[in-house]
């Protein structure tokens, strides 16, 4: 067994999960047994991280009183602000503005003494984690655009009020509820790199604040959430080259370039959830710009069958989509990666306390490769 190297643990079983399944052959995700598809048209953000977390779906009045909790704890304490302001001047990237903030958040919990292995307590702590990551996202693009942060409104649920607190305007119906779309689409995704990071945190009984924080960073690298950035600026080049998408396209995969947004290490098919966004993407296109949405379509039918990657199992995942409906929808493009943590935040902490209840320290083996019996020499002798 322990000969048997699983380079990226791909196809390793680690732990079993009640959360979220993926059927990579037939397209298929559900959370919690409720298909993907289902969730997105009849649930809200609330509903799902309500479900991920408590095993089922709210009634009317338990939703309306997590709803209330979560909105309750959306502000963030001054020193946060006056650090996103900072790093905001610094240029930071957001992704790395999201990673200090989530661990900053720390050193304002009212819990903070808890027994880490108090599991109600460890939600309470996720859901202000949860509760306040958009407030410190929009507080920060605010900052960057040379403008005050807007207060979070308590009556607009985490998807409204984060659009609202980006641009101090309420969002039109439309945009709410396809950037609520968006985040259940994000909420969660089975063993993904980030989530594995967050459970790997939360297996040494680390805090849940260690644990986010180690999943924001996990989720910002190209291969995994930082894709949906990478997709617009593709988009961006193949505009800006004055070429024919498809012959950008294949000039770039000649070149042996990958195109951010298709393959997966799950999917072998379409990822339901592009499709989803796929539709979303149309739908904004209609009412506005549909050049990005065209291009993207364009790209992928070129993609998938005249270049052959549907045959060879690589098709546009999640990212592939979502960046042409959050363009449209006014967030700026390298927002595209911390909306995404915002909604998987939901996820880890989902996956952490689901582990906890169980835990067992998460400690794989290596092979080791490096020289024996080398004989030591002083430094001042090498
Ligand atoms: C939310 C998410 O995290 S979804 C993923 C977001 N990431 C991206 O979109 C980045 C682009 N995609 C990729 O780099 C990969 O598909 C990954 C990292 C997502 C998954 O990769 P893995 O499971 O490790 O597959 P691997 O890298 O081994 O690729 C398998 C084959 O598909 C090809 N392939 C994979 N992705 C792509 C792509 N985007 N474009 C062209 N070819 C690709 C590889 O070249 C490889 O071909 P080969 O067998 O001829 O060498
Ligand atoms: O499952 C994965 O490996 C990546 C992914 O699509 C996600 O995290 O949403």
């Amino acid at each position: 067994m322990a000969d048997d190297l699983k380079k990226g643990l791909e196809g390793v079983l680690v732990a079993e999960s009640g959360l979220s399944s993926i059927d990579g052959d037939a397209g298929r995700l559900i959370y919690r047994g409720y298909s993907i598809e289902d969730l997105a048209r009849g649930a809200s953000y609330e509903e799902v991280l309500y479900l991920l977390w408590h095993g089922e779906l709210p009634t009317a009045d338990e939703l309306e009183e997590f709803s209330a909790a979560l909105s309750e704890e959306r502000g963030v304490h001054d020193d946060v602000l006056d650090a996103m302001e900072r790093l905001a001047a610094a240029d930071e990237r957001p992704m790395a503005a999201l990673r200090t903030a989530v661990s900053m958040f720390s050193a304002y919990e009212p819990e903070s003494d808890a027994d880490p292995e108090d599991l109600e307590a460890t939600m309470r702590k996720g859901r202000r984690i949860t509760a306040k990551i958009p407030t410190a996202l929009a507080a920060f693009e605010r900052y960057r655009q040379g403008e005050e942060p807007v207060d979070p409104h308590p009556e607009l649920g985490l998807a409204a009020n984060f659009l609202y607190m980006l641009t101090g305007e309420e969002p039109g119906d439309v945009h709410a509820e396809t950037f609520d779309q968006a985040l259940i689409l994000h909420a969660d995704h089975g063993l993904n790199a980030s989530t594995f990071t967050s459970m790997v945190i939360g297996s040494t009984m680390a805090d849940i604040y260690s644990a986010v924080t180690g999943g924001v960073s996990a989720l910002s690298g190209p291969l995994h959430g930082g894709a949906n950035q990478d997709v617009m600026e593709v988009l961006f080049e193949i505009d800006e080259s004055n070429l024919d998408p498809l012959d950008w396209v294949e000039q770039a995969t000649d070149e042996g370039r990958r195109i951010p947004g298709f393959g997966h290490r799950v999917y072998n098919v379409k990822d339901p959830r592009a499709k989803i966004l796929q539709e979303r993407s149309k739908e904004l296109a209609e009412e506005g710009d549909d050049k990005w949405y065209e291009i993207t379509t364009t790209i992928e039918q070129y993609l998938s069958e005249e270049k052959g990657l549907a045959e060879r199992g690589i098709a546009p995942n999640v990212d592939f989509y979502s960046g042409s409906v959050y363009y449209q929808l006014g967030i700026p493009i390298d927002m595209y990666t911390p909306i995404f943590a915002m909604s998987r935040a939901g996820g880890w902490v989902g996956h952490v306390l689901e582990y906890q209840e169980d835990n067992r320290l998460i400690r794989p083996l290596s092979r080791y490769t490096g020289p024996t019996d080398q004989e030591f020499v002083p430094v001042d002798e090498r």
